[in-house]
């Protein structure tokens, strides 16, 4: 596969003096060091000098700082000031909340709020099921986190995780019209976690827990999927495992293996790692070989953490041993979902013909991209700046409108599948290539692709509340 490398966008105010041809010096300092101006703006002009915003693409921070003294060090170029674009987009946070209709008068207010809302209150109250229809509730999910697995960045607290739970929340908005909410909460401990989300459950029609660690994240979610009457789904479990599934439908399809037949190596056995690999086994995969810090998970060792135990009995045929090094010999296809730098050429040149290689670590893969892509026949990230983006936001959005629309109780293993197969299949065979095995995030066929699916199979599973008609927008 061939790749382009990504960077990032830079805007330098700049005052520049008004003298001799300054703006083409500019541009040639800014080309000879690497950077590519993308657009200037006129800020002011003086006598002296003018003042403009010039936004360069560079390659990295350090980049950026470099091109910034270089500007510095020229006579009549004076940087005033640098910011980046990511920062400012995130200024005052990415989310408000909106009315959907105006009170203009009192008689509006006397409906919206009191009286007359308490006859609106007094009927959920005979009937709680009413806060379908009368609440928030029937489009309303949670994104709840503890801050412990953010990204790969790792435990970074609530106040850290905020910038990704706004980013999930705008995604439900965007691609599905549900309303998100992005819920930090100042605790690790599994049990307080529980308490909590199901005391806030009555606004929601789904909880999306999002970047808990493990093995925690498998006890929070299968306690309140017991214990709530809602969809309740850790994305990065289950969100990731049915867009890996999609892009490893197709990926089969263009390299002519069947999925019985592959082997595959998964590398980093959380809440990611372990949900990939059910979803494998659910679909026919049976060569899975797990590894984590310590090497092939195998049934000559007993392990600490529960789930590898668990996950040691269900894979690993041949029960092989050894590192990812051995791991690698022979395999069709590599899963990441751990962290940068764990994968190397050397590992990539012992794989099975048609190398394909899913580094979906975030916001580093396993991989630099550029590295791996001469030696895989197909590669994919979890990033928006390469092709074959393998990312959870392919799932999420679809799969929780479908669950809503259905009012659905829960999100089944039925449910994850047809959201899985829904996916795949919008690309057709004939336009499979090998930096096109997944569709995109914007492809907007496919939220509702998906949405009706899920829909579907809640109601073939008998977990839906609602019949839907497919399209239906509830
Ligand atoms: N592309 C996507 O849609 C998604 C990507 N991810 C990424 O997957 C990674 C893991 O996320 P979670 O499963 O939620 O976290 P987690 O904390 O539950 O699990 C990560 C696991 O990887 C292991 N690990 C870390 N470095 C390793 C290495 N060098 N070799 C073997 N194992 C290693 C850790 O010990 C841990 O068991 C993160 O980078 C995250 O950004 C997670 C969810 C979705
Ligand atoms: C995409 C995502 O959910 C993650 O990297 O954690
Ligand atoms: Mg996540």
């Amino acid at each position: 596969m061939e790749l382009q490398r990504s960077g990032i966008s830079l805007i330098y105010r700049l005052e520049i003096a008004n003298q001799g041809n300054m703006f083409a010096k500019l541009a040639s300092l800014v080309g000879n060091a690497g950077g590519d101006i993308a657009a200037v703006d006129m800020i002011r002009v003086t006598q002296e000098a003018v003042v403009r915003d010039v936004t360069i693409n560079v390659g990295n921070r350090e980049h950026g700082r470099q091109i910034a003294e270089l500007l510095d060090a020229e006579d009549g170029i004076h940087v005033v000031a640098v910011s980046d674009r990511t920062f400012l987009v995130h200024l005052g946070g990415k989310l408000e909340i909106a009315p959907k209709i105006q009170v203009k008068n009192r008689d509006d207010l006397s409906r919206v709020y009191t009286p007359h809302v308490a006859r609106v209150c007094e009927a959920i109250h005979e009937d709680p099921s009413k806060a379908f229809q009368l609440t928030i509730k029937r489009n309303t999910v949670a994104v709840v986190s503890d801050g412990t697995a953010v990204l790969g960045l790792g435990d970074i607290g609530p106040y850290a995780a905020m910038p990704v739970m706004e980013g999930k929340a705008m995604l439900f908005k965007q691609f599905a019209g549900i309303d998100a909410f992005p819920i930090c909460l100042d605790t690790k401990d599994p049990d307080a976690i529980v308490e909590t989300v199901k005391r806030i459950a009555p606004a929601f029609g789904g909880i999306n827990l999002e970047d808990i660690a493990s093995p925690r994240c498998f006890y929070i979610e299968e306690r309140l999927k017991t214990e709530l009457d809602i969809p309740v789904f850790h994305d990065d479990q289950h969100g990731t495992a049915v867009v890996m599934l999609a892009g490893l439908l197709n990926a089969a399809k263009l390299v002519r293996k069947e999925l019985k037949n592959l082997k595959v190596v998964v590398v980093g056995i959380g809440a990611a790692g372990v949900a990939c690999t059910k979803m494998l086994l659910s679909a026919g995969v049976t060569n899975i070989i797990g590894v984590t810090l310590e090497g092939i998970l195998h049934r000559g060792r007993e392990y600490e953490n529960e789930i590898w135990n668990w996950y040691k009995e269900h894979t690993n045929p041949e029960n092989i041993t050894g590192s990812l090094d051995d791991a690698m010999v022979g395999a069709d296809v590599f899963i990441g979902v751990s962290g940068p730098g764990v994968l190397t050429v050397e590992h990539l040149r012992k794989m099975a013909r048609d190398p394909i290689v899913f580094a979906m670590a975030n916001p580093t893969p396993e991989i630099e991209p550029e590295v791996a892509a001469p030696h895989v026949r197909i590669l994919a990230t979890g990033r928006s700046d390469y092709p074959n983006q393998i990312n959870n936001v392919l799932c999420f959005p679809g799969i929780f409108k479908g669950a809503l629309a259905a009012r659905a109780y829960t999100i089944n293993e039925d449910m994850k599948l047809a959201a899985a197969q829904a996916i795949a299949s919008a690309i057709r065979e004939n336009e499979l290539r090998e930096d096109y095995i997944i569709p995109s995030v914007f492809n907007q066929a496919v939220v509702q692709r998906v949405a009706d699916a899920v829909a579907e199979a809640a109601r073939r599973t008998d977990v839906a509340r609602r019949e839907v008609m497919p399209k239906d927008n509830f």
